[in-house]
């Protein structure tokens, strides 16, 4: 329960429709147990006036509530016995209105405020999750993130709207009808009662029980999903490694135990509900049947009105009572949602502007000094005592074995991580004091796994520019060397991209992805290996367009294809975490049995070969 304490700050946000809610779910509880006291009044009056008993008893006006003795006093006057039958019921009709009136405003209220608290938690939670680090993505699965936007929230929602209006409502119609079964009958009140515990320890025992196995449900269901949502996406693997079997197998198991929880879950609910109506009926009968006794024994002056009036109280009752159980577990849920929320909303993203953090115009000059970086989830050392310096308007490659750091070098300077040891600086300014949006707006990344949204070529392009001109948008996809292919589409640069529309070539997309970098326009440019999807004539095309572009800007390119490096400063040989080589093409060359010398080697007989 603690954890859903920090929904207070939501209820005070919606007090006033929080309280006018509470206000009608009392307002509609009160009109509803005032007419079995009305029908109490209507069958006495009936008996007595006809004297259909001759049983006596004693009309007690202190019995009824102050709206209904004026009501009582109104219809009484010089009426017919027909008149008032007539006239009562029209009352209680009335009152039947007015409550269900009240029931309007208070699902208005209560029901629309928990609509507006999702809202703005789906916000809140979205909001979160752009601020935290990528580590912190790299540590959870996209399924979980989604679930907890989706269904924590929608959990957390059950409980700011129908759990609240539930409990409300329970306490309201047990204080206000309890309070007048007191007023009319202490004796019968009391055994009517008896089996209502009886009955809300019951509920809430088996409902804990539905809880645990609805859960189980999900469980499964979301395993189910997760391998029918691999199949389709992987269908192509699943095919040549003819594996559909296999797949269909696994499949057959995860439905199965589906299947079986859902049964289970079925004979327990056929269970519960006629045991409910059953101790229902215990509660009508013992009514009856202990206020028939009393009335035949002509025992503390009970009336058929009160047996009625009785009646209606149990049958009111029920609801809300049959409804702990369920409420109960609704908390629950909600809980255990908003804890896992809060698991996340609690985070504080260790990349964040520092108070004194400044937007700063970069030039173009970075250094790296004598910087050591560990990643915190893997421990593994990335960079160790690693020290670069890059003049404004250098161009310096980066190459090196897999795994040897380089893209790490891209990761640091776009501040996704703090380096442990040592110092980043951009034209003498330590990265820490840049603002994190001045830093990243300034520094055009194309990184190493292309992401593309699912919308227009265009729009994927302008992303991080969103007013960017078209005229802009084409000068960009033409230095990307994409402006021909874009043309060749049905539908141009409006043509869809991503699960719906065109499907790319892995070329295509790195291309669309420096195009979108290229727009930026920035002192700063870094290319992760983004052209190891073009053949070398292409590559070797989009060079010469991007070598006029690159010309006033720092560019830092990250590759494993020597042949393209030829016009760069300086070359950088990563191993490691550390440089082993460094200079141009030609001073690499002469190392005799260099990292890069051999690398050249290798990739000319490869070309030649
Ligand atoms: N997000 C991460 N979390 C933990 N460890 C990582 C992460 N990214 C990279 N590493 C590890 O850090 C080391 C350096 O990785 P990095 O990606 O910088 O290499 P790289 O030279 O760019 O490799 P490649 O040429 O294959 O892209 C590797 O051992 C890698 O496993």
């Amino acid at each position: 329960m603690r954890h859903l304490s920090v929904l207070g700050k939501y209820f005070w946000k919606y007090r006033l429709r929080l309280s006018a809610g509470i206000l009608f779910v009392v307002l509609s509880n009160y009109f509803s147990v005032l007419s079995p006291q009305l029908m109490r009044f209507i069958i006495n009056y009936v008996d007595k006036a006809l004297s259909l008993t001759k049983h006596d008893f004693v009309e007690n006006a202190g019995e009824y509530d102050v709206l209904v003795q004026k009501v009582i006093r109104w219809i009484d006057q010089e009426r017919t016995v027909a008149q008032v039958v007539v006239v009562g019921s029209l009352v209680i009709l009335g009152l039947a209105l007015l409550r269900s009136f009240f029931m309007f405003l208070m699902r208005q209220t209560i029901i629309v405020m928990s609509r507006h608290i999702e809202y703005d938690q789906k916000n809140e939670v979205y909001a979160k999750y752009q601020q935290l680090d990528t580590s912190f993505f790299k540590q959870h699965r996209v399924g979980d993130l989604m679930n907890r936007i989706a269904e924590d929230v929608s959990r957390v929602r059950i409980f700011t709207g129908p759990a609240i209006m539930y409990i409300v409502n329970l306490v309201s119609v047990i204080a206000l009808s309890v309070f007048f079964m007191l007023q009319s009958s202490k004796e019968l009140t009391f055994y009517v009662l008896i089996p209502l515990p009886l009955l809300a320890i019951i509920i809430y025992f088996v409902n804990n029980t539905i809880h645990k196995k609805s859960e189980r449900i999900q469980e499964a269901l979301s395993d189910l999903t997760t391998n029918a949502q691999e199949s389709y996406s992987g269908i192509r693997v699943i095919k040549s490694f003819v594996q559909e079997k296999n797949m269909f197998e696994f499949f057959r198991i995860n439905a199965e135990t589906y299947r079986k929880n859902a049964i289970s879950l079925a004979k327990t609910e056929a269970v519960y509900f006629p045991s409910i109506n059953l101790l229902i009926g215990i509660s009508t009968l013992l009514t009856i049947m202990i206020g028939g006794l009393y009335y035949i024994n002509n025992e503390h002056n009970i009336s058929l009105g009160t047996i009625v009036e009785f009646v209606v109280y149990v049958n009111m009752l029920t609801f809300p009572v049959s409804a702990i159980g369920l409420t109960a577990s609704m908390v629950q849920r909600a809980a255990a949602s908003q804890k896992r929320l809060n698991e996340f909303l609690d985070i504080q993203p260790e990349i964040q502007d520092s108070p004194d953090a400044k937007d700063v115009k970069l030039e173009g000059n970075i250094d790296f000094n004598n910087v050591t970086f560990t990643y915190p989830d893997t421990g593994i050392v990335a960079l160790k005592n690693f020290d670069l310096h890059i003049k404004k308007g250098e161009k310096v490659a980066i190459t090196g074995r897999t795994g040897s750091g380089k893209t790490t070098v891209a990761q640091l300077l776009l501040r996704m991580y703090n380096a442990q040891e040592g110092s980043i600086q951009f034209d003498s300014i330590p990265i820490e004091q840049i603002r994190l949006a001045s830093l990243r707006n300034q520094i055009s990344y194309v990184p190493q796994d292309v992401f593309l949204f699912s919308d227009t070529v265009e729009n994927n392009i302008r992303f991080g520019i969103p007013h960017a001109s078209k005229e802009a948008v084409r000068e960009a996809a033409k230095i990307a060397g994409l402006e021909k292919e874009i043309e060749g589409f049905a539908n141009g640069y409006d043509t869809m991209i991503g699960e719906r529309g065109v499907t790319l070539s892995g070329g295509q997309k790195q291309r669309i992805s420096i195009a979108r970098a290229i727009i930026k326009d920035t002192a700063i440019v870094i290319f992760d290996d983004c052209l190891s999807a073009v053949d070398a004539k292409t590559e070797k095309e989009i060079m010469s367009r991007l070598n006029p572009y690159l010309e006033d800007k720092t560019a830092i390119i990250i590759t494993h294809r020597v042949f393209s490096l030829l016009q760069f400063d300086r070359i950088i040989v990563l191993d490691e975490g550390a440089i082993v080589e460094q200079g141009t093409h030609e001073e690499l060359m002469r190392i005799p049995d260099g990292f890069y010398a051999r690398l050249y080697a290798r990739q000319q007989e490869g070309r030649e070969g």
